[in-house]
């Protein structure tokens, strides 16, 4: 067995949960920007905020000095919300510019719409040693030692497969891949579409209705992925398929609980008052759309989505109603 010393950046749900799932087989110092809430894990040995019920573990070292987690770690493991990968690639090439990156924020760039991969190598340059780790993982299950499967892909095939091996644990499975865009557009649109299963649960459209929301969903997933240059075999695995069962159906999702809440008639402000975590599928939503547009690909229940989050006041009920009165077209 191999040991590496890892920097998790991130100490919220996700970082704090791998954090915890590698620092059984490697050195792990785990980052987080904001020193107040890292002093009360050093003093509670827990995450009450944002992963409560979970001890930490007296070998996991915590740190709110990024040059610190960053210097001595010989993986680089990114796992801030989207908006914070661009300042931390940037961050580690001034400071570690032989940066071993893997980053597992799920989402499109606000104003841009980028995948985190363009985000990465516009910081770093094309070169870098980096990959993406994504697929059907909830956190609290992951710090449970629950058995979870997830996908690490990288352009690089070399790089995908040595890190899957190293992190790789019997009940955290990791499998390379090495398609980038898919793993990415699989991993981001699915929030989207996480959205809308808990809008049309919310409102009581039943069993039939979800079933036929997550398998045009995972349609519109594949063409925008394909569109992009990725595989659609990746659609049909874990990044694809498994994150968007997961995330679709079950009730730890934050993306799901956000559209179970705006079927109760809350606005999207109190709903993410409320909730307390990141959910990656409000700024996707409007990305994905022009996104979309722009290579000419038909994403109806992304757009109507979008057009619930942030178009023109329209209810749920309206929005569906506008869904159901499209033409049928061939599947
Ligand atoms: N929670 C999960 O089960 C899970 C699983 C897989 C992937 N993810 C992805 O991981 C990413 C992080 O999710 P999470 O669940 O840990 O979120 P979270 O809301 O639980 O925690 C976010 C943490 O990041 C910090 N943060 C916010 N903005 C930041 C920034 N700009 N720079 C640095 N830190 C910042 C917050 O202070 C907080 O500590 C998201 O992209 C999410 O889609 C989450
Ligand atoms: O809680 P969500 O909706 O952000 O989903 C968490 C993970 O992405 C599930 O794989």
């Amino acid at each position: 067995m191999i040991t590496k010393r890892i920097a998790v950046f991130g100490a919220g749900a996700w970082g704090t949960a791998l954090a915890l799932a590698f620092s059984a087989r490697h050195n792990v110092i785990l980052w987080g920007r904001d020193a107040r809430h890292i002093d009360s894990l050093v003093a509670t040995r827990s995450n009450t905020r944002y992963l409560p019920d979970v001890p930490l573990p007296s070998a996991l070292d915590l740190t709110a000095d990024f040059e610190t987690a960053a210097r001595g770690a010989d993986l680089h493991l990114v796992v801030t919300p989207l908006a914070g990968l661009r300042d931390a690639a940037g961050r580690l090439r001034r400071t570690r510019p032989d940066t071993a990156l893997i980053w597992a924020c799920k989402g499109l760039e606000a104003g841009s719409g980028k995948l985190p991969h363009e985000i990465v190598s516009e910081e770093l340059g094309p070169g870098a040693a980096c990959g993406v780790l994504t697929g059907p993982s909830f956190a609290a299950e992951v710090a449970r030692g629950l058995p979870t499967a997830v996908t690490l892909a990288a352009s690089d095939t070399g790089f995908a497969q040595d890190w899957a091996r190293i992190l790789h644990q019997p009940r955290l499975r990791i499998y390379a891949n090495s398609d980038v865009v898919g793993a990415e557009i699989g991993g981001a649109i699915k929030n989207v579409l996480a959205i809308a299963a808990g809008v049309s649960d919310g409102m009581g459209f039943g069993l039939n209705a979800r079933a036929a929301l997550v398998t045009r969903g995972l349609a519109e997933i594949a063409r925008l992925a394909t569109a992009l240059g990725g595989r659609a075999e990746t659609l049909m695995g874990l990044a694809g398929m498994g994150d968007l069962i997961l995330t679709c159906t079950g009730d730890l999702s934050r993306n799901r609980r956000v559209g179970l809440a705006l079927a109760q008639g809350k606005t999207l402000d109190e709903i993410l008052g409320e909730l307390g975590h990141v959910a990656e599928g409000v700024s996707t939503a409007r990305e994905v759309v022009t996104l979309a547009s722009r290579h000419g690909v038909q994403m109806p229940l992304c757009a109507a989505v979008d057009t619930l989050l942030h178009g023109n006041r329209l209810g749920p009920r309206e929005v569906v109603e506008q869904l159901l009165s499209r033409e049928p077209t061939h599947e």
